[in-house]
């Protein structure tokens, strides 16, 4: 098979060259980071000072004329997406099954979901669809808001701060764009009802299911469900447990998929492994539905807040510290939101022959 061939025919190959410029270039198009309001971008080239080959020359314009998928790549605290143009069409440009192979972090892109921007419904400026890394399709994604907040910004070249209606599956989403370029989200309100989040753990408290107790291969976890759109489990620790879960010390990749896959969880489930440091600060560790381990999850740092209060371990307000770093959140008690703070950033931008 010709490299062309090849190029047209698999995901493989994440090309993530820009325009080629005599001598050969590669360009890795790097955002400035931090400053305020709409992010400037600078270009960082690697030059390699040996003359482009014709072959290269070659490649690398076939690959530039063929059909091909543009992306940027962002992040939020390690979240990372590949977010998707889609606002001329309401069909993603990528099937589930390609989204994971883009997603695979040795023979494609590498990233925890795609995102695609796409044209407004439900009276809502944009529609966000996301697929995870294996090609589920979640309700919502609170860093993926944040990544998609801040990609708008850029496509529409709009300064300062801003906010947006963004229709998901977990209904309307606004964004706001802050002056220091922090995104901060209104995630709507928690859902606490089990059959509504879903679980099949009975309700505990009210209607909520709170510090239930759910047997793992075992051993026994307190566990408080919550729907932030989509469906979280949050442990603050086993039955057996005598001091303070030490979340750094558990084997995630051992435990989370049990969670995942567990039968009270029809729809399957986020898990949250938290630490309360102290009353307004968490730290926790998430596996995620459809992703693994990753190293940060918005909705699961929204969940984890509303779990510590309905379990009297903390304020409304907190910061919840994540692998990738921290996020504010705070759920109000005037209008029962959760708001989420932190950042996003564009790491790189590319295409791939689709
Ligand atoms: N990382 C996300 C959540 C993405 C969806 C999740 N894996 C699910 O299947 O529900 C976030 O930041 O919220």
């Amino acid at each position: 098979m010709t490299p062309a061939a090849a190029a047209t025919t698999s995901f493989a190959a994440a090309a993530t060259v820009a325009a080629p410029t005599a001598p050969f270039r590669a360009c890795f198009r790097l955002p400035l980071r931090g400053g305020p309001g709409a992010p400037r971008r600078a270009v960082a080239s690697m030059a390699v000072s040996t003359p482009r080959s014709a072959a290269a020359a070659s490649f690398l314009e076939r690959r530039e004329s063929e059909r091909a998928l543009h992306f940027v790549k962002y992040q939020g605290l390690g979240n990372d997406f590949i977010m998707v143009d889609n606002r001329d069409s309401s069909v993603p440009k990528v099937t589930p099954e390609e989204a994971a192979k883009l997603c695979d972090r040795n023979f494609g892109i590498g990233a925890d979901g795609v995102i695609f921007v796409m044209p407004g419904s439900n009276g809502a400026d944009y529609t966000m669809r996301i697929f995870n890394s294996d090609g589920s399709e979640p309700e919502m994604c609170g860093n993926g808001v944040r990544c998609f907040a801040r990609f708008i910004a850029e496509l529409e070249n709009l300064q300062g701060t801003h906010s947006f209606t963004i229709h998901t599956g977990a209904g309307l989403i606004i964004p706001e764009i802050q002056s220091d370029g922090q995104v901060k989200v209104d995630m709507g309100k928690p859902i606490l009802s089990g059959p509504d989040i879903p679980t099949k753990l009975l309700a505990t408290k009210n209607k909520a299911v709170v510090q239930a107790e759910l047997d793992v291969e075992g051993r026994t976890w307190h566990v408080t469900c919550v729907s932030m759109g989509n469906p979280h489990c949050v442990t603050f620790g086993a039955k057996d447990l005598k001091q303070v879960l030490q979340v750094d010390d558990l084997k995630l990749s051992e435990i989370g998929p049990k969670f995942e896959h567990h039968e009270m969880f029809p729809a399957r489930t986020n898990t949250e492994f938290v630490q309360v440091l102290s009353r307004s600060h968490l730290k926790m560790r998430v596996w995620e539905r459809g992703a693994g381990a990753t190293l940060a999850c918005g909705t699961g740092a929204c969940a984890v807040v509303v779990a510590a209060v309905l379990e009297g371990r903390a304020e409304r307000k907190c910061v919840v510290d994540l692998p990738g770093g921290p996020l504010k959140i705070e759920w109000r008690e005037d209008d029962n939101h959760v708001y989420m703070t932190g950042p996003a950033e564009a790491v790189f931008y590319g295409s791939v022959a689709h």
